[in-house]
């Protein structure tokens, strides 16, 4: 029976259109000939915005729901105000989709550099809740533009959306070695929503009785990334806290040309999204200096997602054999570290 992958890919801006031709490169290199890889690209992101002023449309939520799953670059440019993009097409997207658990591995890979002093041990995953809290846009300004203006930007936590994404989170730490699982917040400050992520974490904990739980204010959370992430096994946290600290899970772990993320619907009712951690970059866009791998590895995620295990094992084993020689080797640029993982995973 001959099987097929119908990918909706979005380059986007900046380094997001280099990074995604190499993934795409690794991906059709990667699946067996009996896998038909069909793609549509989408032009969303800031050249789209300013000639027509749209950013993601109902029609195209239609189109990109009827994908298996969706690649994305990044989206955000200088051209364009900040939040317009990021707002009106990747939360939005993220939100329609209810890409509830945002999923972020980090394992730092032997000989892979890493500013903290000696090898750590890193191998971690953060579930970050990805359709709630300070994300969803529920604020305002009032008095705008005087020099009495007051802004607002209100947390949204629900009992359904933390219980969902601390469910998937346990259900994640169990199927693990360590079975241990974090929970970072600010609880002692933000303590409406802390102490409801609290309470929930509590209360599902109860029906994991094999992991190990613990609870760490996001503030602490930072410096044990860097002094001890050994520490850390599975990470559950809210949106805005989840999106920094998987920036400096990034740079302790091989750095944010390395890290990649998936998008999920658990429940598969619309397709998921598969991203590198990074941003679109524009102070190194055009230039051939961002590292694909980042994508690549969110290729494997999302080979891994759609039921193609062996084909995201040879990612991961191609990009971990890059990773471990790439120190002795002089700088290379974007393709020519795409072409290198084309050769690992077909030779
Ligand atoms: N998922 C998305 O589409 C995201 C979009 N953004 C947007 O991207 C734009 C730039 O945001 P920044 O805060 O500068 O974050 P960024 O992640 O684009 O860049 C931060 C730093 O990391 C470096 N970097 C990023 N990716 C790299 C790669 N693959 N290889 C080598 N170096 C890499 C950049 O050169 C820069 O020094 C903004 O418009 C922002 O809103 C930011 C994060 C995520
Ligand atoms: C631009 C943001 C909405 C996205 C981001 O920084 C992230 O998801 O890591
Ligand atoms: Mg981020």
């Amino acid at each position: 029976m001959s099987r097929s992958i119908d990918l909706a890919v979005i380059p986007g801006d900046g380094i997001g259109q280099e990074v995604v031709a190499e993934g795409l490169k690794v991906l059709s290199a990667v699946l067996p000939q009996d896998v038909k890889l069909e793609t549509k690209e989408y032009d969303f992101g800031a050249r789209r915005y300013r000639a027509t002023g749209e950013t993601l449309t109902d029609a195209d939520l239609d189109s990109l729901k009827a994908h298996d799953a969706i690649l994305l670059g990044a989206i955000g440019d200088p051209s364009v105000p900040s939040g317009v993009l990021e707002r009106g097409f990747l939360l939005k997207l993220r939100f329609a989709f209810d890409h509830h658990v945002n999923l972020r591995p980090s394992k730092l890979l032997p000989g892979v550099a890493t500013p903290l002093a000696g090898q750590p041990e890193i191998d971690f995953v953060v579930v970050r809740e990805g359709t709630e809290g300070p994300y969803t846009g529920n604020g305002g300004t009032i008095r705008t533009g005087t020099e009495h203006e007051v802004a607002t930007e209100v947390s949204v936590n629900t009992a359904y959306g933390v219980e969902r994404v601390v469910r998937d989170a346990f259900a994640r730490a169990q199927a693990r070695p360590r079975k241990k699982l974090t929970l970072v917040h600010k609880n002692n400050v933000l303590t409406f929503a802390g102490h409801l992520w609290t309470n929930i974490f509590n209360k599902v904990a109860e029906e994991f009785p094999e992991v190990t739980t613990e609870y760490i204010h996001v503030d602490a959370a930072t410096i044990y990334l860097v002094t001890d992430p050994a520490r850390f096994d599975v990470i559950v946290t809210d949106n805005l806290f989840g999106d920094i600290i998987t920036d400096l899970a990034a740079a302790v772990s091989g750095g944010i040309g390395v890290a990649a993320s998936g998008n999920i619907n658990p429940a598969r009712t619309y397709p998921s999204m598969f991203e590198p951690v990074h941003g679109s970059a524009p102070d190194i866009a055009g230039q051939g200096k961002a590292d694909p791998t980042a994508t690549v590895l969110s290729v494997a995620l999302l080979l891994r997602h759609l039921g193609y295990d062996t084909e995201a094992d040879r990612v991961d084993t191609a990009v971990a054999a890059d990773l471990t020689e790439r120190v002795d080797l002089p700088p290379r640029t974007t393709a020519e570290i795409g072409d290198a993982l084309v050769g690992r995973v077909t030779g």
